[in-house]
């Protein structure tokens, strides 16, 4: 068994007009050591999956089916502060994608990683736990001098570094790295990463990594998730989705992204916007944007099927791999009016008389 075991997941959020059906019906598993990259545009519940691992959502969202088994434990059955005292930093920590968010204004950022490592640590003397946050803060990159300053007096890159600095500081088995980096400036992001990596090597933990960006996920993954419309549409190892995805998405992605090895790639955009996520229809929820789109597809939900060396798929065309990507890397194929539900064609008229 996995270190962590996600199945059948579904996470809503309660809304005006409805259920907002964020993550519906996600499995997705993590080994110790390993980085699994969660890649999709925005708004597909990357952030939604990896926040109800730690129940680290707003109030309105709720885990309404599913399993999330963390090393035998599951975690659906424990009480926020079983949770809490038990899991969430110790075991999996989270960098959200905005730091800021992440420390509350009203403390020192010292004060909050000590008041964390002492929550998990009952032996650990304040003294102690100041001085294993001051060593992170240099390890990290930060003056060590600046532990007493408070959230607003640091500048992005510093604020996200020292989320690092409490997501580490417990040394858990999973990191859940939401867009580390997007809110900081692009000189530095590369930096950020890297440290990012460093650390995970050092304390031999798991990640998830969520981005939108598929060149970092194809450089820092062992396993890619690309996720649309509240699921998991396709998973594999890294290599796989890059060079030979089954998923109409997944190419489509892929085909968005610069390639350094084809410096004169044509990048091409998937045209149309995501599915709404408070009453789907039935059907592939991709299928209004994909150019393969077949009347099954409009009609019946795909299943996930195993292409062999957990490469699961959800995709009614997905055995059509060689005509799927050689149509996809077409800029014709993904012009908007190619794209649309095929003509029904119309019911014969017979006439009695
Ligand atoms: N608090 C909330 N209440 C209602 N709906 C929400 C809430 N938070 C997110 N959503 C909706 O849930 C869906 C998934 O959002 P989520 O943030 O998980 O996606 P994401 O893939 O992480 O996107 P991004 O990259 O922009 O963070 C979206 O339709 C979003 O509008």
């Amino acid at each position: 068994m996995s270190l962590l075991e996600i199945t059948d997941l579904k996470t809503y959020y309660r809304a005006s007009d409805g259920w907002v059906r964020a993550t519906d019906g996600v499995s997705l598993s993590v080994d110790r050591g390993e980085t699994v990259g969660l890649v999709g545009e925005s708004g597909s519940g990357k952030t939604t999956l990896a926040k109800s691992i730690i129940r680290l959502f707003p109030k309105n969202a709720e885990i309404v089916d599913g399993s999330i088994n963390y090393d035998g434990t599951e975690i659906t059955e424990l009480t926020d502060r079983q949770l809490r005292k038990q899991i969430r930093w110790s075991e999996i920590s989270m960098i959200p994608q905005n730091a800021m968010n992440g420390f509350d204004p009203v403390y020192t950022v010292g004060s909050q990683i000590v008041e964390v490592i002492r929550y998990h640590e009952d032996d650990t003397s304040k003294k102690e736990a100041r001085k294993r946050a001051r060593e992170l803060f240099n390890e990290l990159g930060i003056d060590p001098d600046r532990i007493d300053d408070y959230p607003h007096q640091f500048s992005g890159g510093m604020a996200q570094r020292a989320m690092i600095a409490l997501a580490l500081c417990l040394s858990p088995n999973i990191i859940l790295a939401d867009e580390p980096t997007t809110a900081l400036d692009v000189v530095i992001q590369d930096r950020i990463l890297e440290t990012i990596k460093e650390k995970q090597r050092e304390i031999d933990s798991a990640m998830i990594m969520i981005t939108h960006d598929m060149s970092v996920v194809s450089e820092t993954c062992d396993r890619i998730a690309v996720v649309y419309g509240g699921r998991v549409v396709e998973i594999a190892d890294a290599e796989t989705i890059m060079m030979s995805p089954r998923h109409p998405y997944t190419l489509g992605l892929r085909n968005a992204f610069p390639d350094i090895s084809d410096e004169d790639k044509d990048l091409i955009s998937i045209p149309g916007t995501p599915p709404d996520l408070v009453d789907p229809d039935e059907g592939c929820r991709f299928a209004p944007r994909c150019p393969f789109a077949t009347e099954e597809c409009w009609e019946v939900t795909p299943e996930a099927e195993d292409y062999g060396d957990g490469h699961m798929v959800e995709c009614h065309r997905a055995d059509e791999i060689e005509y799927l990507q050689e149509e996809a890397a077409k800029k014709e194929t993904w012009m908007e009016q190619e794209i649309g539900r095929p003509d029904e064609t119309p019911p014969e008229v017979t006439s009695d008389d």
